[in-house]
């Protein structure tokens, strides 16, 4: 968590939801949050956030330290209740929803701080992910019936299809705190991605990667939407992930949205140029 804002946001009139892609325009938004918000005591971290994201879209949620990011994140999954407004997962809302439940209706999500099990094997991790799906009782598992057997060999199956994404399926059976720190965060997205998301939000995904891990985190980042279909929106600093990547962005500041476009838009706006910058002293 970061340093708590000092000075009160400049207001602009902003849209009530983005500009969804041209090939989802036609479809129902995966997610669409409307006025929504979170109090912690006396301050306001996410105030009247409308946001609205395409079933193929990937969008982008940036902004300086402290400005609510990874807020909307905890709301969107229900590790925080909202204080106001609605979020509905493909037209569902989600408002008596706890974070099981959001996965199950379409959300998952991988942490700024990597959180796997170290001392569980790859594969496991992302077994953990598919448990949603696994269907054996406890009594053939503990007695391991057939239907057990059955049900493993499946779900090792779709690891192993899942860890393939990114090439990983060689580290399979290796403990997940034993891999390289880049191998970990992509470890993070597969185990995310096995829970059958329709919606998969990354908190800074590029963290502490070098500039080539994060220019092969990009192309992976294309390919999952494409191979799946799905939506992600992501939290990042890393510029030319985003403005490479995202096909429409929202700027947070102070727990709210100051501007919501296209990469050209965001790049050129003034308003966000300076919640970057600071406001240019006058001459
Ligand atoms: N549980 C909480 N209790 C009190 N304040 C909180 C809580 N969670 C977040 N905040 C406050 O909400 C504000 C937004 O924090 P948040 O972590 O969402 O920012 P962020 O944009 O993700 O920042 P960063 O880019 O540094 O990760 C901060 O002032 C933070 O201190």
């Amino acid at each position: 968590m970061s340093r708590i804002p000092k000075e009160p946001v400049k207001l602009v009139e902003v849209p009530s939801t983005n500009k969804i892609p041209e090939r989802d325009i036609d479809k129902s938004p995966i997610l669409e949050c409307r006025h929504l918000g979170i109090d912690f005591g006396g301050l306001s971290a996410v105030k009247d956030f409308n946001m609205a994201i395409g079933r193929t879209e990937i969008a982008g949620l940036i902004g300086p330290n402290g400005a609510g990011k990874t807020t909307v994140f905890n709301l969107l999954t229900k590790v925080y209740q909202p204080t106001r407004g609605t979020i509905l997962v493909d037209g569902v809302d989600t408002h008596n929803m706890n974070t099981v439940q959001v996965n199950k209706a379409g959300i998952a999500r991988t942490f700024q701080n990597i959180r796997l099990f170290d001392n569980l094997t790859v594969e496991d991790n992302v077994k953990l992910g598919l448990h949603n799906h696994i269907k054996y009782g406890m009594f053939s598992g503990i007695f391991r019936l057939p239907n057990y057997w059955k049900e493993e060999k499946v779900a090792h199956d779709r690891a192993m299809e899942l860890l393939s994404i990114f090439d990983m399926g060689y580290l399979a059976k290796y403990k997940a705190g034993s891999l390289p720190y880049g191998a970990q965060r992509r470890l993070e997205i597969v185990r995310a991605l096995a829970t059958n998301p329709s919606l998969l939000l990354l908190d800074e995904p590029a963290a502490g990667m070098n500039p080539s891990e994060t220019a092969e985190l990009m192309e992976n980042i294309v390919k999952i939407r494409d191979t799946f279909g799905i939506a992600i929106l992501l939290i990042e600093h890393d510029m030319n992930l985003v403005m490479g990547i995202c096909e429409g962005i929202a700027v947070l500041n102070f727990g709210q949205i100051i501007a919501k476009g296209t990469p050209d838009e965001i790049k050129n706006n003034p308003v966000v140029i300076e919640a970057y910058l600071g406001k240019q002293k006058e001459a």
